[in-house]
């Protein structure tokens, strides 16, 4: 397996963990933000809209109630019973005052004796206990307790789903002689669903203890039974409980969660049920997490960027020091050797003269010795600066050690190479060093042509010798092999 190289696993490493950190604080808020949502609609908003719209529904259940109680216990409408029943108009005139005092109400008497249906436009019919429409007035004949509210279509209002209250009638000795009562059509309960509807965007809706659909805010929603609809099927048992109090119960629904709040309402004696789809209110806590990690990609890219810039810089910094001479800023002798071996292998695949030019400042220790080293260092700054300039773009300039410095010409002749040394010694003997009169400063220089099958030794050898031969003639002079 390919090593890695150091600068990419840190890289990685950091990457890795600039994602990995990312990553978890999204995973975390999304999850917290998901559960506190969830949680905020089965704790409190779901019950909340429960509670308020079981309270409409309360509200608007107790006048009616109030108003049959008065009713069941007028002693105009027990005096007239006990009477006979002798004048019907006299009743309807009182049924059709209950009716237009309390607004869109209709109102109704059967009597015990003789079964008649009175309404506010007359006699309606006369109740028989076969006949399965009027099974009401026998079951409230017979039970325990004073009234009770019921849901059956109105006969005398076109069918419409009213919710009865059924009273009781006594006469003063106890004895019970009739059934009288209002009705509430269901439409003003299905203005409160469409308003609970259109206000908190939840379905709301109530379903019979069968688990039929009865009442909805929206006409298109399906009347089917609970037990039979796609999803809810599943938590129908649960619901038809007969719990007054809330519960809640969630389910699927085309891979949507559902949250349901549910409770008996005995008045009716429906179910209302509360539904939310929690996959569509996690939609913004979704794009919130997408959102998230958008950013938190492009953040863990610019720090990625700017991680691999600075490793970058650094390590060509790193690199240009341990190649560069600390004083005179040309390549160090490691550097100059690099260099050559790289020469000497490309001139195998392309043939060309290479020559060298070793340059020795003559008597510097001199400079040293008079002028002191800061002087010394700065006249080897200066002889470097001028060899720079002298030299050619491609040309090798490097610090050999000491006060030596050496010359790689490429594609370059012995000859060209002389010309270029020779006015190299002239350049710095002409120069200017800011020193005492008393003293110059001057060079010699060897120079060499790269021989064929030559190793670099060999050639440096060569040039050393030469070197030396330019100091025992005399110093500030050229010496080339012939
Ligand atoms: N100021 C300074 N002096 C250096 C540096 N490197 C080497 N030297 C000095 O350079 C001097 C070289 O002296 P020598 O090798 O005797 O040569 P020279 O005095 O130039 O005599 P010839 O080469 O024979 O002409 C020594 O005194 C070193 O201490 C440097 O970086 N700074």
């Amino acid at each position: 397996m390919p090593r890695i190289p150091k600068r990419i696993r840190l890289l990685l490493l950091v990457a890795i963990l600039l994602v990995g950190g990312f990553l978890s604080t999204s995973i975390a808020s999304y999850v917290v933000s998901r559960d506190a949502l969830r949680d905020g609609l089965i704790g409190s908003a779901l019950p909340l809209t429960g509670d308020n719209i079981y309270s409409e529904i309360q509200k608007d259940m107790l006048r009616p109630v109030f108003i049959s109680s008065q009713m069941a216990h007028d002693t105009f409408v027990r005096d007239w019973l006990l009477a006979g029943e002798q004048d019907p108009t006299q009743l309807t005139r009182f049924l059709q005052e209950v009716k237009h005092k309390n607004g869109t109400y209709s109102s109704f008497l059967v009597s015990a004796k003789t079964l008649r249906y009175y309404y506010g436009g007359g006699i309606l019919k006369s109740v028989a206990p076969d006949d399965q429409r009027d099974a009401w007035f026998f079951r409230v004949a017979n039970m325990p307790q004073e009234f009770e509210t019921n849901v059956d279509p109105d006969l005398a209002n076109r069918d419409k789903m009213t919710i009865f209250i059924n009273y009781k009638i006594f006469d003063y000795a106890g004895q019970f002689i009739g059934v009288t009562g209002v009705g509430i059509t269901l439409d003003s309960m299905r203005h409160l669903l469409q308003n609970y509807e259109a206000r908190f965007q939840r379905r709301v809706y109530f379903v019979d203890q069968a688990g039929q659909v009865m009442l909805t805010g929206d006409t298109q929603q399906t009347r089917a039974s609970i037990l039979q609809q796609a999803g809810i099927s599943q938590v129908a048992a649960k619901i038809l409980n007969h719990q007054t109090e809330p519960i809640a119960v969630t389910y699927s629904l085309n891979d949507q969660l559902i949250l349901l709040n549910t409770r008996f309402i005995p008045e009716l004696g429906w179910y209302l049920i509360v539904e939310q789809n929690e996959t569509a209110d996690l939609r913004p806590v979704q794009r919130m997490f997408q959102f998230n990690l958008l950013i938190s990609a492009l953040v863990t890219l610019l720090v990625l960027c700017i991680a691999m810039y600075s490793i970058n810089r650094s390590q060509r910094y790193l690199e240009t020091l341990a190649r560069t001479d600390g004083l005179t800023r040309l390549l160090n002798r490691r550097a100059f050797e690099v260099v050559l071996t790289q020469k000497l292998s490309e001139l195998s695949r392309r043939p060309r003269p290479v020559s060298g030019i070793l340059v020795d400042i003559d008597y510097f220790k001199q400079v040293n010795d008079q002028f002191g080293h800061t002087t010394g260092d700065a006249v080897l700054q200066q002889v470097a600066q001028l060899l720079r300039a002298s030299a050619r773009a491609g040309d090798t300039v490097a610090r050999w050690g000491g006060e030596e410095f050496v010359i790689l010409l490429d594609d370059c002749p012995k000859a060209q190479a002389l010309e270029l040394a020779e006015r190299l010694r002239l350049k710095v003997a002409h120069f200017d060093f800011a020193l005492p009169d008393s003293f110059r400063v001057t060079v010699s220089l060897g120079v060499v042509e790269l021989q064929p099958g030559e190793t670099e030794i060999e050639f440096f050898q060569r040039a050393d010798q030469l070197l030396y031969a330019a100091k025992s003639s005399g110093r500030n002079c050229v010496m080339a092999d012939v």
